[in-house]
């Protein structure tokens, strides 16, 4: 259970310990830690979807430290990003979730019942490029979660870059897939490489070349600041400047 906790691969199994036991662990919420075991029975080594613990608590101080009141997610999974944003946001704070898996959802959502914040959601079931598209001049965010489609993370970026208010935050997950990014595609570590040719179509092969991209992308657009850090996956942090 402990190793999917946390999955950076920045510094050594050791240190990474170190952390879980000593920040994450002792300070994780108890319905978290819940629905972080309910998602490894359902869903085995794909519980590893989920952020990590130590991200959520990194996504949890951000939030707090923004006064984020209006929040996006996109792409929901179980809900362990979910959970950890409802929890953060204010009594009068509402998150928007966007999925195409209810399934999955359910599988979370008795933990975020029994911690008294389903009324801060609003779960939306459904492709995300066209809920966002639905959105553009209707709702203004003060903090958006990606963490879907890897393929689509540009076409979300346009879009959030409308949602988003002038000073708002957007946070990308997995802008380092697993330390691949700075190697070739051939180098993914061997658990990834073996599910990605077993299905080219699949969330794992697409994601390497679509965040290589991404970050260059990224990092020569005048719209944000960006910072890129590496905890879990790597979470690249953009500020709306314009
Ligand atoms: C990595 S998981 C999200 C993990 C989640 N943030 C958590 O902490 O548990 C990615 C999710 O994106 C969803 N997804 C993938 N493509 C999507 C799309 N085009 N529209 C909406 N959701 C999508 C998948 O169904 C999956 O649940």
């Amino acid at each position: 259970m402990a190793e999917s906790v946390t999955k950076t691969l920045l510094h050594s199994e050791a240190l990474q310990q170190y952390i879980l036991d000593t920040s994450v662990l002792p300070r994780e919420h108890g319905l978290l830690k819940q629905l972080r075991t309910a998602t490894l029975e359902k869903y085995g080594h794909l519980c590893e979807l989920s952020v990590p613990g130590d991200e959520g608590m990194f996504l949890s101080m951000l939030l707090k430290m923004i006064n984020a009141k209006r929040t996006l997610e996109i792409g929901v999974f179980t809900g362990y990003s979910l959970l950890t944003t409802a929890l953060a946001l204010p009594d009068d704070g509402k998150v928007t979730a966007i999925d195409l898996d209810r399934e999955a959802y359910e599988v979370g959502l008795p933990f975020i019942e029994k911690a008294g914040v389903a009324d801060k959601i609003n779960f939306i079931q459904s492709d995300a490029l066209s809920v966002l598209d639905q959105m553009l001049g209707q709702k203004e965010f003060d903090f958006v979660f990606v963490d879907a489609d890897k393929a689509d993370y540009r076409g979300y970026h346009e879009r959030v870059m409308r949602l988003l208010r002038i000073g708002g935050v957007v946070a990308y997950d997995n802008t380092l897939w697993y330390g691949s990014v700075a190697k070739g595609h051939e180098e993914l570590p061997e658990f990834l490489r073996s599910r990605a040719m077993e299905d080219v179509s699949s969330y794992f092969y697409n994601g390497h070349a679509a965040i290589v991209d991404f970050n260059e992308f990224l990092a020569s657009d005048p719209r944000v600041d960006i910072s890129q850090v590496p905890i879990g996956d790597g979470v690249t942090l953009c500020r709306r400047l314009q």
